[in-house]
């Protein structure tokens, strides 16, 4: 399982947004978080992804502790748990193809032809030949979500972190994606933590496990 363990993390020093807290994202199922606006959603999802660095406590992964964050991890813990944002816009390279943004996290572990998975991301997520070549500039924000998707799972993540990824799509592109993390958990086992204000869409997503903040 993925844990944050009585984790403190903030901005400002003496202002914690997260105050010990204690959440568990058990493997091969969808977890739902649910909250108000501002109230640390966003930054217990990067702590849990291990882009931000903790105050204290910790996050464990499969009953392993974790230290630091980013570049300061492992790269095989660092790839074990995915992220996706809600906009997909500022999280990508406007210079690059959505075909070399699904490849880039196959290449960085030194994969030099990604082809065959890069086809079989596509494939599960939507995206044919045509729009992997084309630029983020070219494509919608539904389209360039599946390609943030597709990079998310490239490496297979153990776990994956859905930052209200479908808070700014339309509702069958939202079916689409929630049916693609849907096939992931039970063909991959993949644990999965759903953030969403969208209450109908967690029930469907987690059915009653979703945590209320
Ligand atoms: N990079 C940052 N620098 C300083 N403060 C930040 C930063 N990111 C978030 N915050 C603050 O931390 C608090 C929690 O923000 P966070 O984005 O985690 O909340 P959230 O529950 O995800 O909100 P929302 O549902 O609106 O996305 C807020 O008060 C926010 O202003």
């Amino acid at each position: 399982m993925l844990r944050a363990r009585e984790v403190v993390a903030g901005y400002d020093r003496g202002r914690a947004v997260l105050d010990r807290v204690d959440v568990v994202v058990p493997p091969g199922a969808v977890r739902g978080l649910a909250g108000p606006s501002g109230c640390g959603k966003s930054t217990l999802a990067r702590v849990l992804a291990l882009l931000q660095r903790p105050w204290s406590g910790t996050v464990e992964l499969d009953g392993r502790p974790v230290r630091g964050a980013r570049y300061s991890v492992p790269a095989e813990l660092r790839t074990a748990v995915g992220i996706v944002f809600q906009q997909p816009r500022p999280a990508v390279d406007p210079r690059m193809t959505l075909r070399q943004v699904v490849s880039e996290p196959l290449r960085a572990r030194g994969i030099r032809r990604p082809w065959r998975r890069v086809g079989e991301l596509a494939e599960l997520t939507g995206l044919n030949d045509e729009l992997l070549d084309r630029m983020p500039h070219e494509v919608s924000d539904g389209q360039l979500q599946r390609a943030c998707l597709a990079r998310a799972v490239a490496p297979r993540p153990r776990y994956l972190i859905c930052d209200e990824m479908t808070g700014m799509l339309d509702a069958s592109t939202t079916a689409a994606l929630v049916r693609v993390v849907g096939e992931l958990v039970n063909e991959e086992g993949t644990g999965v933590l759903a953030i969403s204000h969208d209450e109908p869409l967690l029930l469907a997503w987690a059915g009653d496990d979703v945590i209320r903040w």
